[in-house]
């Protein structure tokens, strides 16, 4: 059988732990970043974890944005920060053919509509990692724990080009969940993500354990879940009763985290205000969904 080839946009956390398990899961794998290519070609990519030996692996190409690939990839999987100054449509639009599958491995609510405007005769494929990653420095990942996935294609299905990526991220050792309804999977993640990670940032750098252990704190993680889960449900998308119930037991189970964006603010890097906090906002606002604690954080970040 033809080994599937993937062309990873971002060579950061997200796209070197998971471009290292689809090629453990025997996918042929290539980088477009803006970074170094000959460091991440020569000196390959290596993955250290806190729960599994460390390993290596070498990507079959490494190109900067613009450069040529040799070879059309069957999946193009956008890896990037959701930003408002990174152009990804622009950065592969050069690399596909008509049958290139787009997949999106990023955070966020209503991130798909650039790409299905730009290339609405592409199917399209949105996956939420639950995972613990960061870059250490250039092709070197620290992975702190979990992993699973959940993917689906946008807006609904799971076409078979889904189904053939989920069986290779499996073959690679990552758990992954199918699933007909990605957006309800996008709103029950970014109910997390919307809460804990301006919260960590605004809170002068908690994490989760700081920020639940404090009683006013955890009642305000749970109310801004609370409006998460209603504009959610005014969109279509209804949510478990329990979710709240389960993701602050989740959280209180997991060891003390940094949430993402609390990271980029302590590094100094942009954070993905817009694609956690304000499109949320502005998905409540034309519902008439009140969202007044999403409303206080966001315009509180964008000073930042
Ligand atoms: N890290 C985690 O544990 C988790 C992250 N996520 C989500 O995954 C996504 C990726 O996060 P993460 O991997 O942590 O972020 P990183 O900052 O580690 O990686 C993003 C990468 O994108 C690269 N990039 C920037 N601009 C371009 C461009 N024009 N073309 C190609 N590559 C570009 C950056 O390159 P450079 O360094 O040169 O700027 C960087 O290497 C985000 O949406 C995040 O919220 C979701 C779950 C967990
Ligand atoms: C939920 C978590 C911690 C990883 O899956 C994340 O998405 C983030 O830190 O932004």
């Amino acid at each position: 059988m033809k080994r599937i080839s993937i062309l990873v946009c971002g060579a950061g956390a997200i796209g070197c732990y998971y471009g290292s398990k689809l090629h453990q899961g025997g996918a042929q794998v290539s980088f477009v970043t803006p970074g170094d290519t000959h460091l991440l070609q020569d000196t390959g990519i290596y993955i250290e974890s806190l729960n599994e030996k460390p390993y290596h692996f070498f990507p079959y190409e490494v190109i900067n944005p613009g450069q040529t690939l040799s070879h059309t990839p069957d999946y193009v999987i956008v890896t990037t920060k959701v930003l408002p100054h990174i152009d990804t449509v622009e950065v592969v639009r050069p690399y596909l053919n008509p049958h290139t599958t787009i997949v999106l491995l990023q955070n966020g609510i209503d991130i798909e509509h650039p790409f299905s405007q730009a290339f609405p005769n592409h199917e399209l494929i949105r996956i939420l990692a639950f995972v613990c990653v960061s870059r250490q420095s250039i092709g070197n990942v620290l992975h702190q724990d979990y992993g699973k996935i959940a993917m689906g294609n946008y807006p609904k299905g799971t076409s078979s080009r889904a189904q053939q990526l989920a069986q290779s991220f499996e073959k690679g050792g990552v758990e992954c969940e199918l699933s007909d309804q990605v957006q309800l999977a996008c709103w029950k993640k970014l109910s997390w993500n919307a809460a804990f990670n301006p919260v960590s940032v605004l809170a002068r750098g908690a994490d989760t354990k700081t920020m639940l252990n404090d009683p006013e704190c955890r009642q305000l993680i749970e109310s801004i879940m609370g409006e998460v889960v209603s504009i959610a449900a005014h969109t279509g998308y209804d949510l478990p009763s329990s979710l709240i119930e389960e993701q602050l037991k989740n959280t209180d189970a997991m060891v003390p985290y940094k949430t993402s964006m609390l990271l980029d603010y302590e590094n100094g890097r942009p954070m993905e205000i817009d694609a956690i906090v304000g499109n949320a906002l502005r998905v409540a606002r034309r519902h008439n969904v009140p969202a007044p604690r999403l409303q206080s954080l966001y315009g509180l970040l964008r000073l930042y």
